[in-house]
């Protein structure tokens, strides 16, 4: 018989539990309603009280138009395929070389320009502004692409350069052959309509960056840090215009990435001596290692959502998510875990998570009839923001859990510093500006890089870096990237031409504007 007193003391002791338990979630969804409606983060700086600078337009007429297509289309069908850090297609890239001598004269002959050639086939370009006071920056891109196999199922052969309902189809369209040309051209129109720059900036096209610009870029940075150059902006490839890749996002964002991910390649490999197939082990030197790699593709890295950049990024972006997630955005604090949860059912929006693990080669076996005597497997990782290199090897280490697994570090850094994109940082806010130049009622916001490029080699020679590229990519195109089907449409091209004879222009003022923030956050 259970004791009255007893059964009292329980039920109150319940009754405690539960109006704490609605007590506590009713102050954090206080928090959190204020909060939201708080996050009133606008435009940012007054768009009215910036510098007046040039305000020169380029307008193409139907030729013009088109022999921009065709160079692109030119530049395309260029193989300039880089397979190893020792095995590249120099003698494409040596094409390469004439043809933008040809495609370019202006740039090549303006005394405005110094060009000079960089471990052979990397090409830096000065262009001398009027006011030699006022700090340079820097634009990067990259002639080189990764292979194409021509038996994909490409709908346009992948160096055909060949155009369909719209889209120059082609590896290198999107990257990055697109800025090469985009920045290109854009400097040879505006050298044509006799414009000098006020701020001097570099121009410099890594040939080697698909295989870490160990080449390329980096005697690119050790030749400015001989001259003692210091950048006040570098803008590499590395993010975009994202309109419906964001679940609940009402429209398309520019993301300006403010940092990338670090990366790692590690190599896992198993040796025993080999044998007759006829007497195998229990265990294959291929089974090994095959079972290490499903332990690491099913034990995927730790849920970090929210603690790097894109936290900054979806909290900026909060307020033009539609209910409930502009409150769940505004609130990451409380939400991320179960933010998380539903992106990283998703390829893309996964690489925002984590530090994601890609199984990309597995090398194994001399002859159908022979044990193997040695089986490797490349592993391709990229470091989440809140992760180290050191942390990740670790994990791997304790995941693969097995002796008889090495496992060989080819490569691999850490995270990069984040950027500043505060109201004070000239080299956001002028490429945010010549974004809404273009787009004005676009969102803009600082993104996360989830792959790598060339501009981690410039970290020495500014501390603001940004990725981006006024290009808008929609659900399915990130899958192009390094795989079918790689295409531009004419106005992403064109539009990334219109850019940077903009960007060339918006940096020719002294200083941004006072900044009036009319962000309120808690
Ligand atoms: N940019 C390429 C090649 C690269 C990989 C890793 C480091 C640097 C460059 C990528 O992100 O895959
Ligand atoms: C997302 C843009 C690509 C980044 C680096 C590269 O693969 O060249
Ligand atoms: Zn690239
Ligand atoms: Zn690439």
């Amino acid at each position: 018989m259970t004791d009255p007193g007893k059964k009292f003391r329980i039920v109150k002791f319940l009754k405690i539990i539960i109006s704490c338990a609605v007590l506590t979630i009713a102050s954090l969804l206080t928090v959190a309603t204020i909060r939201t409606l708080s996050m009133d983060v606008n435009a940012g700086l007054q768009l009215a009280n910036w510098e007046k600078t040039t305000n020169l337009s380029l307008v193409l007429d139907r030729h013009e138009r088109e022999q921009l297509f065709a160079n692109l289309k030119d530049a395309i069908r260029i193989r300039t395929v880089s397979y190893s850090q020792t095995n590249l297609n120099t003698s494409a890239l040596l094409l390469f070389d004439r043809f933008i001598r040809k495609a370019f004269p202006t740039v090549f002959s303006s005394s405005k320009v110094k060009h000079e050639l960089v471990a052979n086939y990397s090409h830096l370009f000065w262009v001398q502004g009027s006011r030699p006071e006022l700090q340079p920056y820097m634009l990067l891109a990259h002639t080189d692409v990764v292979p194409a196999s021509e038996d994909d199922a490409w709908e346009v052969p992948p160096f055909s350069g060949d155009e369909k309902d719209g889209f120059i189809y082609g590896r290198g369209t999107m990257d990055d052959k697109g800025s090469v040309m985009g920045i290109l051209a854009a400097l040879e129109y505006i050298l044509m309509k006799g414009y000098t720059p006020q701020r001097g900036f570099y121009i410099g096209l890594g040939h080697d960056e698909e295989v870490h610009g160990l080449n390329g870029a980096v005697n690119i940075v050790r030749l400015l840090k001989e001259r003692g150059v210091k950048l006040l902006f570098v803008l590499d490839e590395g993010s975009a215009i994202l309109d419906g890749i964001l679940k609940g996002l009402d429209g398309p964002a520019a993301l300006i990435a403010t940092s990338e991910k670090g990366a790692t390649v590690l190599k896992l490999s198993v040796s025993m001596p080999p044998s007759h197939a006829s007497m195998p082990p229990r265990e294959t030197t291929i089974g090994i290692l095959a079972a290490a790699v499903k332990r690491l593709e099913e034990n995927p890295m730790k849920r970090l959502f929210g603690l790097g950049p894109e936290g900054g990024m979806f909290e900026h972006l909060a307020h033009k998510f539609r209910f409930p997630l502009n409150f769940v955005m505004s609130n990451l604090w409380l939400f991320a875990p179960l933010i998380a949860r539903i992106m990283e059912r998703n390829e893309t929006t996964n690489a925002f998570v984590r530090t994601t693990t890609a199984v990309t080669m597995f090398n194994a076996g001399v002859k159908e009839n022979v044990i193997a005597s040695y089986a490797e497997a490349f592993v391709n990782m990229r470091i989440h923001s809140a992760q180290t290199l050191k942390e990740v090897l670790e994990c791997v280490e304790s995941t693969v859990g097995d002796p008889r697994v090495k496992i060989e570090v080819v490569y691999g850094f850490d995270p990069l510093p984040i950027s500043p994109y505060d109201e004070t940082s000239f080299g956001f806010q002028i490429i945010k500006k010549t974004v809404l130049d273009m787009f004005p009622s676009m969102i803009v916001a600082p993104g996360m890089c989830i792959a790598n490029t060339d501009s981690r080699h410039f970290k020495d020679l500014s501390s603001s870096i940004y990725r981006f590229t006024p290009a808008i990519y929609k659900p399915g195109d990130a899958q192009r990237f390094h795989g079918i089907n790689e295409r531009t449409s004419r106005e992403n091209y064109e539009g990334m031409v219109q850019f940077f004879f903009r960007l060339f222009q918006n940096c020719d003022i002294k200083k941004l504007p006072e900044s009036h923030t009319s962000v309120h956050e808690l």
